[in-house]
């Protein structure tokens, strides 16, 4: 009996042991998040260049690394324009950025990627009022959205994140021509890595799984990517591909359980503004046009998965992309 109870004390003892070493080690770990977080921030953008007179586009600038990305951009004093979905978002965030930042050149187009007829407008009306173009960052993203098509039958992540980008980009190349030296950015995410060009079920109708569409989506800019950067040698416009970090931002908007988690470990993720250096470095960084192509993170040219090496994948990908939009693109 005696011995029964010693041995419960015993269990009792080890258990609350284990609690306070627990509770010590997230107190510790949740105490030091700032320089964790610090640590794991990446790289500045440190250019101290300053653009008035350029002109500047960016999906999805309305939240998140976009938004960050238009207010530093707006700060070194181009022209932004803001093209998002929701043009009262979009408002909101250009009223913001340009009372932070002085400078009244921040413009919202509708833009809706999601929908091909959108992209076709936005582009005609930006070519219309503007004759050049700097600097197009084609950032817009949603991930993990439940199975779901564009209005023209694209799965959604698909739809959005590589072909509504791919066409924008084939509408406002001439402009960017006309502009050089001129440059694209995509952003691409290490979710890439988990990626795969399923050709023979591209818009997911086989097999359907939330996290892979997002990384398929994510590996057909990387590849979209280079493949552009190859057609455009000797333009002088470059392209590059970004992985901004892991951020927080709204992009695990459809996710229940991402959401729960981003909020937890919260602490530990980049900012949106520390999200947007690399952009800002692709976009302005000079004497980066000899690597064309590649793929960057924390400001530095990062490792690709062989998938996105691939050219032949590379190749194919942009001939079905044009197919799929019915548009020729040599
Ligand atoms: N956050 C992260 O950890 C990471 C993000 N990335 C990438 O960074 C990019 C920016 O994402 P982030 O800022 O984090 O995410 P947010 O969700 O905060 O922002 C995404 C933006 O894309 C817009 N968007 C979504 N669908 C459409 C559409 N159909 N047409 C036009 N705009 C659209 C959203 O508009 P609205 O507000 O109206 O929905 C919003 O402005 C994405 O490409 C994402 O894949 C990559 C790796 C990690
Ligand atoms: C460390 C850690 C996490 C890491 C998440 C990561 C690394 C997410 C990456 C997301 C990307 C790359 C999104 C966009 O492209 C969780 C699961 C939140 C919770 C447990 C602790």
């Amino acid at each position: 009996m005696v011995k029964a109870a010693t041995i419960a004390t015993e269990e009792v003892d080890k258990m609350l042991v284990i609690l306070v070493l627990c509770t010590s080690f997230l107190s510790i770990l949740y105490l030091t998040a700032p320089s964790i977080r610090k640590f794991f921030a990446g790289g500045v953008c440190t250019t101290n260049v300053r653009i008035p007179g350029k002109v500047v586009v960016i999906t999805g600038a309305n939240t998140g690394i976009g938004k960050e990305t238009a207010r530093e951009l707006a700060r070194r004093g181009a022209r932004v324009y803001i093209a998002c979905r929701d043009v009262l978002k979009g408002e909101s965030a250009a009223s913001e950025i340009r009372a932070d930042t002085k400078n009244s050149q921040v413009l919202v187009r509708k833009l809706d990627l999601s929908d091909t007829k959108s992209i076709r407008a936005f582009a005609e009306g930006f070519l219309a009022e503007e004759k050049k173009l700097h600097i197009l960052i084609n950032n817009a993203g949603v991930m993990m959205c439940p199975f779901s098509k564009t209005t023209d039958g694209f799965e959604t992540h698909l739809g959005v994140n590589h072909l509504g980008h791919f066409l924008l980009t084939y509408l406002l190349l001439e402009r960017l021509k006309e502009s050089a030296p001129a440059r694209v950015v995509n952003l691409s995410s290490v979710a890439h890595l988990g990626g795969k060009i399923r050709f023979h079920d591209l818009h997911g109708e086989k097999r359907y799984c939330s996290g892979f569409a997002y990384c398929h989506s994510k590996l057909a800019n990387v590849l979209f990517t280079r493949e552009l950067a190859r057609r455009l040698q000797g333009t002088g416009v470059t392209a590059y591909v970004v992985h901004p970090g892991v951020v927080m931002s709204e992009i695990v908007r459809h996710s229940f359980l991402l959401c729960l988690l981003w909020r937890l470990f919260s602490p530990f993720f980049k900012s949106t503004r520390q999200g947007a250096q690399t952009s800002l470095y692709c976009a302005l960084e000079e004497g980066l046009e000899p690597l064309s192509g590649k793929y960057f993170s924390d400001c530095k040219r990062t490792w690709v998965s062989p998938r996105a090496r691939d050219k032949k994948t590379a190749e194919r990908l942009w001939n079905v992309s044009c197919e799929l939009l019915g548009i020729q693109w040599e």
